[in-house]
């Protein structure tokens, strides 16, 4: 993964999950079957419950590493997670349980165009049983963008995505009351050249999240644009 790659991310998408005991079943020396040409790899979580044994062992190239999970989560004063992250053609195996419970999730890791977004509505909306009649589709920014940078972060993929989509997005803040969501439109809809100078939020920007949604009208929206991209 190098330079060329600048406009790929990595996604994680969770696959398992594992509770090991004593005279359990163990994972014997394998490799995670790829789902996939994107999945590289492999994420292996595990949660801070008391146990002994159940290390992973990760053979490559005629080394052996090991990752001693119940050793490293003991360790800590307050509880902690142990994760580790491997490539798909590394060999590992999970030793015996001998006391406790061992618990991890595992996800499989894909290294994929940043224009996901645009993937994933698709295939959205080519269900049918996606929002039937219409609605609102919502993507939240999680960081506290100045309005300045909206020109370059997650907010115009997204946006870039929605417009190839025939979708018509604007930009809302969202304020978490303790009952509901409340959605104050932030924005007029961004158009095609200059989606973020015309914002005008900078006094929201450094208090609350805010969100992209987009008015989705099943009737009027262009079947070819969907499908086509
Ligand atoms: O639980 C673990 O540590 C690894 C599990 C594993 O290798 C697998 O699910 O393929
Ligand atoms: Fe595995």
């Amino acid at each position: 993964m190098g330079a060329a790659d600048d406009d790929k991310v990595i996604r994680a998408e969770l696959y398992k999950l594992n509770v090991y005991g004593k005279g359990s079943f163990f994972f014997k020396s394998h490799k995670d079957t790829p789902r996939g040409d994107a999945m590289f790899g492999s994420l292996v979580v595990v949660f801070p419950t008391a146990h002994e044994g159940g290390a992973l062992v990760l053979q490559h190239d005629n080394k052996e590493w090991t990752f001693d999970s119940a050793a490293l989560t003991k360790a800590e004063e307050e509880p902690s997670v142990a994760y580790i992250a491997f490539y798909s053609d590394v060999d590992h195996e999970v030793t015996p349980v001998t006391s406790g419970y061992r618990v991890t999730l595992t996800y499989n890791l894909f290294f994929e165009d940043k224009e996901s977004y645009e993937r994933y509505t698709t295939a959205a909306l080519a269900n049918p049983d996606f929002l039937p009649q219409g609605g609102y589709l919502g993507f939240g920014l999680s960081f506290k963008y100045p309005i300045s940078q909206y020109g370059t972060p997650s907010i115009t993929v997204i946006y870039r995505a929605c417009r190839k989509l025939s979708l018509k997005p604007s930009l809302y803040v969202v304020y978490d009351t303790d009952d509901a969501y409340v959605l104050v439109p932030a924005h007029n809809t961004l158009d095609d050249e200059e989606p973020v100078k015309k914002a005008s939020l900078n006094s929201f920007a450094t208090t609350i999240k805010g969100a992209l949604y987009t008015n989705l009208d099943i009737a009027n929206l262009d079947a070819a644009s969907v499908t086509n991209t």
